[in-house]
């Protein structure tokens, strides 16, 4: 094995210490408690565990936190009205709501719903076109805690090949919006792409968000490029004990750290990162919504 580790998960505690400072600034400052509200539906067990995780760290970071456990029965209805609840809600400054729905619900209406101010997602059509025209906007939490990571190891991204595979509202599509912003050559790669193989080959940045178990092999890197993999899969771990599973990347890892010059590994790459985003931008929010100067090095 060759590759550097970028460890997401030393990362993401530096980014929360920064974001602790400023909340404790806030507070003793201003008087302001960032909040963050999470709107959870249904029983999933796997966003069970990332809920908890979301609303422990929160916490630590000084901020105000907020479960909103609704059963899977629901009606679309009753959890907009919990949206426009808590968008009116002055100690709420970010908002999340945990995708996937159940299958009964329109995802898009319910987002859209959400305050485009309280949106830490950055799913709100508004935010989605705000990024997409180069716009200040609220920035989703997964793409921009790639894009900081990589920032981090190139500095300049300007004329780098990226290649992004999976197209998606919430991974792929954003980061292809924020690569392009950082002045990369971005190509996006999906399902229906021809000899997918060559173009990963090409990559000096390859970021993996496919959602297919270990698909990236090693002999699809270009030697020295930088793999992001956003991949979580829960596959079957029998080595564990019966019944018991393990998580793994959108990439294999062994074969890709031969070949790649760094390389996020699963768990403790891009994961965490996707939770002190989550807390930077509700950060950003509060300051925001009082008028109040912004953090620096906390958003895109
Ligand atoms: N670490 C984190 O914080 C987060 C991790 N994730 C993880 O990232 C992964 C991706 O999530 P998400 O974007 O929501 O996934 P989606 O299922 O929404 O999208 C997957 C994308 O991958 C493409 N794809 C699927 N199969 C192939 C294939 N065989 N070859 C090429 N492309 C393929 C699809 O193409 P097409 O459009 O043509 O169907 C689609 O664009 C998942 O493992 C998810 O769990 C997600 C969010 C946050
Ligand atoms: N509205 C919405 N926003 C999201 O950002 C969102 C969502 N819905 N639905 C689900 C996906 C998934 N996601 C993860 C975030 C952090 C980890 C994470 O912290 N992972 C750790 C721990 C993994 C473990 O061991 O369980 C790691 O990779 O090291 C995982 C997954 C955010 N998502
Ligand atoms: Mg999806």
């Amino acid at each position: 094995m060759s590759a550097e580790i970028i460890d997401g998960k030393a990362f993401a505690a530096r980014i929360r210490g920064e974001v602790g400072s400023h909340v404790a600034r806030l507070k003793q400052e201003h008087g302001i408690v960032p909040g963050l509200a999470v709107v959870l539906v249904g029983e999933d067990p796997a966003s069970q565990v990332y809920v908890r995780n979301k609303g422990k760290q929160t916490v630590e970071a000084g901020m105000h936190s907020e479960e909103h456990r609704m059963d899977a029965s629901v009606s679309e209805a009753e959890v907009i009205a919990m949206v426009e609840r808590l968008n009116a809600d002055p100690k709420i400054h970010g908002i999340l709501v945990q995708l996937p729905l159940p299958s009964h619900m329109n995802s898009e209406i319910v987002i859209n719903t959400i305050s485009p101010a309280k949106d830490v997602d950055g799913f709100h059509i508004s935010n989605v076109g705000l990024l997409g025209t180069g716009q200040k906007s609220m920035v989703p939490c997964t793409p921009l805690g790639c894009l900081m990571m990589l920032r981090d190891r190139f500095g300049s991204l300007s004329g780098q090949n990226a290649v992004v595979v999976g197209r998606s509202n919430i991974v792929g599509k954003p980061m292809f919006n924020l690569l392009l912003r950082d002045s990369a050559t971005v190509t996006v790669a999906h399902s229906r792409t021809r000899d997918i193989e060559a173009v990963c080959r090409g990559a000096d940045i390859l970021v993996a968000a496919v959602g297919r178990p270990e698909m990236i092999r090693g002999d699809w890197v270009k030697p020295g490029a930088t793999v992001i993999d956003v991949g979580i899969n829960r596959v079957p771990a029998p080595e564990k004990g019966e019944g018991k599973h393990r998580i793994v990347g959108d990439c294999h890892f062994e074969s890709c750290a031969e070949v790649a010059g760094a390389i996020t590994p699963v768990p403790g790459g891009v994961g965490p990162m996707t939770i002190a985003c989550l807390l930077a931008n509700t950060l950003t929010a509060c300051c925001r919504a009082n008028r109040l100067p912004e953090p620096e090095g906390l958003t895109a």
